[in-house]
Parts: structure tokens; C-alpha cells; sequence
């Protein structure tokens, strides 16, 4: 017997998906106990170091995710917004941790994955870097030290394979500054300009996205008045970092009770 949580990874011929077989197979603290993709995926019932290229791995790529979760202690899951909603209530059924990177979640997805956490430990962030979750905080501060005369831009820049604006990482910075401004993001949000817009309007909050190349995912908070401008910026040099951040996040969970938490809980930022 082991005290190495089990985890499953679901998407797993993805980008991510790829980087957090990697991270739990390299990890002493996890074991890769399963691995995940969508019905009449290629990868299914092969091994998935084979099919990433490398070494056996001694696992092999399933669609069927309930039978997968049950023999997990945790589910690290970054795929897309209707798969997430489905393995939020078998990971609640399964009793594993499910660590939610999915972005472009919608309203109605966040609900079903709130009931899911009535009985389930559920991690979600946007972003698991330890760098972005630090920008969030920054944010709120800085948004809270300045006036209206500061207009707040989010301007995010990713590869161009992604598919849903604004980023994850962008709605976070967005909902710290307006959390800091003491304003509800909703009423302020500014995003998809094109056209005649007018201008500017005083108090809200822009959202401005690049899709190009190969970018892993870079990030900057701008408050510009008109005589000085701050910004704060993150950058990702690979997808590591969020892969490292999600494992820590599953192992975290493993002593936690139901409810839904993020990233500044797992990292002791929440002040
Ligand atoms: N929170 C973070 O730190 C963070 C970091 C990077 C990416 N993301 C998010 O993670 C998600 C995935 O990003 P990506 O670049 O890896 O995308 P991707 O398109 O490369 O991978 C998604 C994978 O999910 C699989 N998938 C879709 N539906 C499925 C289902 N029903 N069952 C099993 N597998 C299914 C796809 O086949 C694919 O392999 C996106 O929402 C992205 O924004 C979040
Ligand atoms: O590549 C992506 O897709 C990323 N998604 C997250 C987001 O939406 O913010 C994190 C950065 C990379």
C-alpha cells in the first residue's frame, strides 16, 4: 500500500493534458492511475507513454471516466467547458478531488459545477501558476489604491489554437480589480470593441485578447491616467507551470471537505 495519491488525467492527448501525464509521472508525491479521452479518440486502449512518443507507461487511455475515477484519489481535468460539467459530478460520485483547469466556463456550467462541490472537493482557477495567482493579488491592491482617473485594461495574449475570450487568467485579473474598485465586473466590463464604440467609459473595466502563434500565455494589467501608466505583467515561458500548480493543487485536497476552492487557497494567498 502506497500513500501516493492516484490521479487521472482527462484530455489526454491534449496540450495540457499532455504536460500533467509528464508532471504526475515524474512526481514522487502522485501516481498516475489513469488516463482519459473523449469517445473515438485514436489513443484509446493504447498506452499512453507510447502514444506521447516515449516509454510505456503501463497506461492505457480510456473513455470511460467513471470507471477511471473510481480507483483515484484525485481527477486534474483540462479539457473543455461540457466534459467538465459531466466529470464534475463523476468525480463527486467517485469521491476524488477534481482539479478544474477548464476555462470559458459558462454561468450555467459554474452552477452545476457549485452543486457538484456540495459533495466533492473541487479546485478551479483559471490559472494555476504560483506568478499569476500573486498578479491577482497585486491587482486587487493597486485597483484599491487608485481612482476612476486610472482606466483598468486586462490585455491577454495566447496561441492561436485557443478558443474562448477572455482567458480564464484574464476574468480573474478582471474580477480583482473590480473586487479592489469595489464595483461588480459585470456593470463595468468592456470587451470586443470594434466599429464606433464611443469612447472610453470612465470606471470600466477593458478586456483586450491576441491569438497568435505559438504564445503559451502572457498577461498585463494596465491603469493609465492621462499623465502615467502602471503595468503589472505575467508571463508563462511553458506549460509547466500550470501542470506543476495543478498537481499541488490535487494533493492538497486530499485532507480537505466538500466545497469548491481555488489556487490562493492552495497556496496560503487568500488575505
Ligand atoms: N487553468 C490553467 O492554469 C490553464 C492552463 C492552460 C490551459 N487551460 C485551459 O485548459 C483547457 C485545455 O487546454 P489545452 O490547450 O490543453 O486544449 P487542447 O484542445 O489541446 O486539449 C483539450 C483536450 O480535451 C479533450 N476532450 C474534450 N472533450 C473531452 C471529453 N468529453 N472527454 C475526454 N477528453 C475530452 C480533447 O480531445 C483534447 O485532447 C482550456 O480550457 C484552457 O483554457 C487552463
Ligand atoms: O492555453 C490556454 O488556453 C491557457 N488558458 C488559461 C486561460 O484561459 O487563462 C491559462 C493560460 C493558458
Amino acid at each position: 500500500m502506497t500513500n501516493q495519491p492516484g490521479i487521472v488525467i482527462t484530455g489526454a492527448s491534449g496540450r495540457m493534458g499532455q504536460m500533467l501525464i509528464r508532471t504526475v509521472a515524474e512526481s514522487d508525491a502522485a501516481r498516475l492511475v489513469g488516463v482519459v479521452e473523449r469517445s473515438g479518440h485514436d489513443w484509446i486502449g493504447r498506452d499512453v507513454g507510447e502514444c506521447m512518443g516515449g516509454a510505456a507507461l503501463g497506461v492505457s487511455v480510456t473513455d470511460d471516466a467513471l470507471e477511471a475515477f473510481s480507483n483515484a484519489q484525485a481527477v486534474i481535468d483540462f479539457t473543455a467547458p461540457a466534459a467538465t460539467v459531466e466529470f464534475a459530478a463523476l468525480a463527486a460520485q467517485a469521491r476524488a478531488t477534481h482539479v478544474i483547469g477548464t476555462t470559458g466556463l459558462s454561468d450555467d456550467d459554474l452552477e452545476k459545477i457549485a452543486a457538484a462541490a456540495r459533495h466533492a472537493t473541487i479546485v478551479r482557477a483559471g490559472n494555476m501558476s504560483l506568478g499569476v495567482n500573486l498578479l491577482v493579488q497585486l491587482t486587487k491592491q493597486v485597483a484599491a489604491a487608485l481612482d476612476e482617473d486610472f482606466d483598468i485594461e486586462v490585455i491577454e495574449y495566447h496561441h492561436n489554437r485557443k478558443v474562448d475570450a477572455p482567458s480564464g487568467t484574464a476574468l480573474m485579473l478582471g474580477e480583482a480589480a473590480a473586487e479592489g474598485r469595489g464595483v461588480d465586473l459585470k456593470e463595468v466590463t468592456d470587451s470586443g470593441r470594434d466599429g464606433i464604440t464611443g469612447a472610453r467609459k470612465r470606471g470600466d473595466i477593458g478586456f483586450s485578447a491576441i491569438r497568435a502563434g505559438a504564445i503559451v500565455g502572457e498577461h498585463d494589467v494596465m491603469f493609465a491616467s492621462q499623465s502615467e501608466r502602471i503595468v503589472l505583467r505575467h508571463v508563462a515561458e511553458d506549460r509547466s507551470v500550470f501542470a506543476r500548480g495543478a498537481l499541488k493543487a490535487a494533493l492538497w485536497g486530499q485532507d480537505k471537505g466538500p466545497g469548491e476552492y481555488d489556487m490562493l487557497d492552495v497556496l496560503g494567498l487568500k488575505g
